[in-house]
Parts: C-alpha cells; sequence; structure tokens
C-alpha cells in the first residue's frame, strides 16, 4: 500500500514512512492510493470477536508488510490493554433507534486514546528497530495532547512537545498535559485560541530545514494512522447492530473532521453506513460550509464545548480530495485561497460531499439543554461535544439505526456538566489524585520563530 499527498506534489510513501512523517513535504494530507475494501462475508466474520481482532483484520490492508502479523496483534494488544472497559467501545440505548458509543475508556477519557494508544506502540516499535529519535510536536484543544503526553510519556526515541491554548481547557485536559513528569513531555500554553497552535505546527513542518533538522514527526489526526486506527469503531459498532445486514447511521461530534473522516473510510471499505452525520458546536464552519458551499473562516467564539473550538478543520482536505477527483492542484488552490480566509467549494464537489455527508449545528443552550434532558430521561451523563452529537443526531433520526459517537467523557468536563444537571462527575479512581499533582509547563507567544527555538534549545 502506497500513501499519496492531497496536493499531488510530495513523494509517495510506505505506511511506515508516512506514519513517521505526519504531513507531506507539500503541505498536504497523506491518504491511501486506493482504499482496500471488505467483503460482506468478511464484514459478518467480525460479530462476535474481540475489538482487537476487528482491529487487526481492518487496519491490516492498508499496513502492507510494515510489521509481521504477529507483531501487529502485539502492537493492538498492548495499545488497548489500558482501557477500562472490556469491550474497549462500548454500545449504549438511548432511545428506540439511537445508541451512543461510548468512546472514553482509555487512559485519558476521550477518543483520541483509541489511536493515540495504538500509534504510541506503533512508533515505538518502528524507532526502536531503526534506532531514529523524533521530535513530535502536536497542536491540541484539550484531548489529542492529553492523549499523546500519556502514549510517549518516558518513551527513549520520543520528545512530544503539545501545543494548548492558553486559558481555552478545561482544568482536567490541562492538569493530564501539564502534571506528567517525564523529562520528554514539554507542555506549552500558547497566547492563542487552537488554530494558532495547528497553524504553527504546519509552519513548522514547511520548514524544512527545521523539520529534518529536529526529525519533526505529528500525532496530529494530519497523520494518517491517527485516522485509520479510528476506522475500527465504526466497525466493530456496525457489526453489534447487524450489519453488514442492516446499515446504520453515525452522528459525529467534529472539529477537525477526523473522526468522521475515518466514518467515511469505514463506508468506503464496504461498511453499509446510511447517512454520516456532521455535528458541530456554534463554531459551525463546516455545516455553514455543506450549507452554502462556501468555507469562510470566522473568529472562533469560545465554548462549553472547548475541544471543538476549531475553524481550520485540517481532515475536511482529504474529503475534499475525493470529491474534486483526487486533483491535488484543485486541493492546493483550495488551500491556498483559505490562507486569505475562505474559499467556495464547485458545485459538482459540493453536491456530492452533500451526498457524502449531513450536517447541523448545536448552540450553547442546545448544548445544556441535551445534557440536562438525557440525563433526565436515561441517567446517561454526556460530556458536552457528546451532547452537540446528540442534539444534531435526534433531527436525523429515521428507520436506521443511529449511533452518536460519545467522544470524552463527561469528568473531564465536570463545570459544563453541573451547570446542566446540578451533578459533578467523578474522574475515575485512577485520576482521583490529579488535582494534587504538580503542574510543570511553559507559556508561550504565538510566535513562530520563538517556538522553533524553543523545540530546538529542549532538544539539544
Ligand atoms: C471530545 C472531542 N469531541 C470531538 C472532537 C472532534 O473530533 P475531530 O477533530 O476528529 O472532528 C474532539 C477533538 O477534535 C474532541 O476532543
Ligand atoms: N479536538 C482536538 C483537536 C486536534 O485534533 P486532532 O484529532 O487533529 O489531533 C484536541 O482535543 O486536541
Amino acid at each position: 500500500m502506497r500513501y499519496i499527498s492531497t496536493r499531488g506534489q510530495a513523494p509517495e510513501l510506505s505506511f511506515e514512512e508516512a506514519m513517521l512523517t505526519g504531513l507531506a513535504s507539500d503541505g498536504g494530507l497523506y491518504v491511501p492510493e486506493s482504499i482496500p475494501t471488505l467483503s460482506p462475508g468478511e464484514i459478518s466474520d467480525l460479530a462476535g470477536q474481540s475489538y482487537e481482532e476487528v482491529a487487526f483484520r481492518v487496519m491490516k490492508p492498508f499496513i502492507g508488510d510494515t510489521f509481521t502479523d504477529a507483531e501487529f496483534k502485539d502492537i493492538i494488544a498492548k495499545a488497548y490493554a489500558t482501557f477500562g472497559h472490556e469491550a474497549r467501545a462500548p454500545l449504549v440505548q438511548l432511545g428506540p433507534n439511537h445508541f451512543l458509543l461510548e468512546l472514553f475508556h482509555g487512559p485519558t477519557l476521550a477518543f483520541k486514546d483509541f489511536a493515540m494508544q495504538l500509534i504510541g506502540q506503533l512508533f515505538q516499535a518502528a524507532l526502536s528497530r531503526s534506532g531514529k529519535r523524533v521530535t513530535i510536536v502536536g497542536a491540541t484543544s484539550g484531548d489529542t495532547g492529553s492523549a499523546a503526553i500519556e502514549a510517549f510519556k518516558g518513551l527513549a526515541n520520543v520528545d512530544v512537545f503539545i501545543l494548548f491554548p492558553d486559558g481555552r481547557v478545561s482544568d482536567v485536559q490541562r492538569r493530564q498535559m501539564t502534571t506528567p513528569p517525564e523529562a520528554n513531555v514539554h507542555a506549552l500554553a500558547v497566547e492563542g485560541d487552537f488554530d494558532d497552535c495547528q497553524a504553527a505546527l504546519k509552519d513548522m513542518f514547511a520548514d524544512i530545514a527545521f523539520r529534518d533538522g529536529v526529525k519533526l514527526a505529528a500525532v496530529n489526526s494530519i497523520n494518517w494512522a491517527r485516522v485509520l486506527a479510528q476506522v475500527v469503531y465504526y466497525f466493530t459498532a456496525a457489526v453489534s447492530l447487524g450489519g453488514p445486514l442492516r446499515p446504520v447511521s453515525f452522528t459525529v461530534p467534529t472539529g477537525n473532521f477526523g473522526d468522521i473522516f475515518a466514518g467515511y473510510v469505514a463506508k468506503r471499505m464496504g461498511l453499509p453506513i446510511e447517512k454520516l452525520v456532521i455535528a458541530t458546536n456554534q463554531n459551525d464552519i463546516l455545516h455553514r460550509t455543506m450549507v452554502t458551499g462556501a468555507y469562510t473562516k470566522e473568529g472562533v467564539t469560545p465554548s462549553i464545548s472547548p475541544s471543538m473550538d476549531i475553524q481550520v478543520s485540517s481532515n475536511f482536505e482529504r474529503a475534499l480530495f475525493d470529491v474534486y477527483d483526487r486533483d491535488g492542484a484543485a486541493v492546493a488552490q483550495l488551500m491556498d485561497e483559505l490562507k486569505a480566509g475562505s474559499f467556495t467549494v464547485s458545485q459538482g464537489a459540493i453536491g456530492r460531499l452533500r451526498d457524502l455527508f449531513a450536517s447541523g449545528r448545536a448552540s450553547e443552550d442546545d448544548t445544556r439543554a441535551t445534557i440536562r434532558d438525557v440525563y433526565a430521561g436515561s441517567g446517561e451523563v454526556l460530556c458536552p461535544h457528546s451532547a452537540v452529537g446528540v442534539k444534531v443526531a435526534t433531527e436525523n433520526l429515521g428507520q436506521t439505526p443511529m449511533v452518536t459517537l460519545a467522544t470524552a467523557h463527561p469528568a473531564k468536563f465536570p463545570d459544563a456538566v453541573f451547570a446542566a444537571t446540578g451533578i459533578r462527575p467523578a474522574l475515575p479512581e485512577r485520576m482521583g489524585d490529579l488535582f494534587e499533582r504538580d503542574e510543570r509547563f511553559t507559556r508561550v507567544p504565538n510566535d513562530l520563530a520563538a517556538l522553533k527555538a524553543l523545540v530546538k534549545e529542549r532538544i539539544s
């Protein structure tokens, strides 16, 4: 399996190279040159298998001969051994035809652990056989950073720098990033919002001398391996609801478009998914784009679902690449226009996007009301991101079972949950002392040169 860039100008890479590289040298994102499919029989055979076995069968065609079957199975087993639920991604029924896919039983209580725990193991295996060292720089609105630090802390061949927007993540998210004592962890509080952090990260990749000098690697969902790991739970959920014989729909709380893009890949692999619904909070650039065809940046307004406070949604580029018939030059042109603030999707391409995705938006009041009503109706306590999903899902219910992705544990956002329900969800016991641990982080200006200098100084 070879990987190509969405902007068409970077070299083709193997799975291992694409994973260790992250962003393509032309600024694009790597995607497989073709999407492998599973037959209906192969999908039926996933029923009753462990999460780990499904993960192996779904991901294997994408990784080629990077690892032997035995090595890859061992990597998967280690990745999910830390999860607090035997099913890894259990389904809970919310209503007659509405299910919640709980993706928050990993070590940092968000769906990011599914991919990050896996790529922590993949990096370790690849780097220990090559003897190479990498510098991971990640941008986070709260969850990617904690999951990355958890997965890479203490590893011999890796330094991990996480840029988070100062004052715009929850206290639990910040403490998950700032309390690990390992010397290879560097939490950086940036004066700015998530888009500033992500732009700085992409600019670091664009500086080839810096990129090669520090051996830069990415663990955001610009890294294909992140998206791939997230494809698996679409299969486990659909199969437990009767797939492939019965189609299933999914609603996905969306920011950087990685999680819903994984659903699109599952569909392309042959999983019968009827609807894929993009659910945005008040920072609704993706919903506006689906409605108007114009992708227009407006400022980010902080919300009670802070992890989705994003305007420049990285993985939308991967979807554009496909609806523009994999024309890298056309995608590069759109991304250039975006630097000036907006681009318009062509008539043909927006039509195709609308065939593939539905969309909706939840205001702050909708989000609070959904947390309150779901708690009163079923006793299920939702985090604000999952509540955005549930609100939009209820507008898209039909005959087909709907699965809403519950992307984080409510205890990561106790203030928003308390305001809506009057209860304060407790952190799992293993994190009970999070607020007693010492914090360690560096405040940095939103200044690329200063960030690069700090990274160089810390790794030297
Ligand atoms: C809790 C939570 N929900 C939803 C999202 C949105 O996921 P994606 O960025 O893959 O669209 C994020 C972060 O990205 C998140 O942290
Ligand atoms: N919500 C994310 C933003 C980064 O998303 P990623 O999936 O591209 O890593 C976060 O929590 O950091």
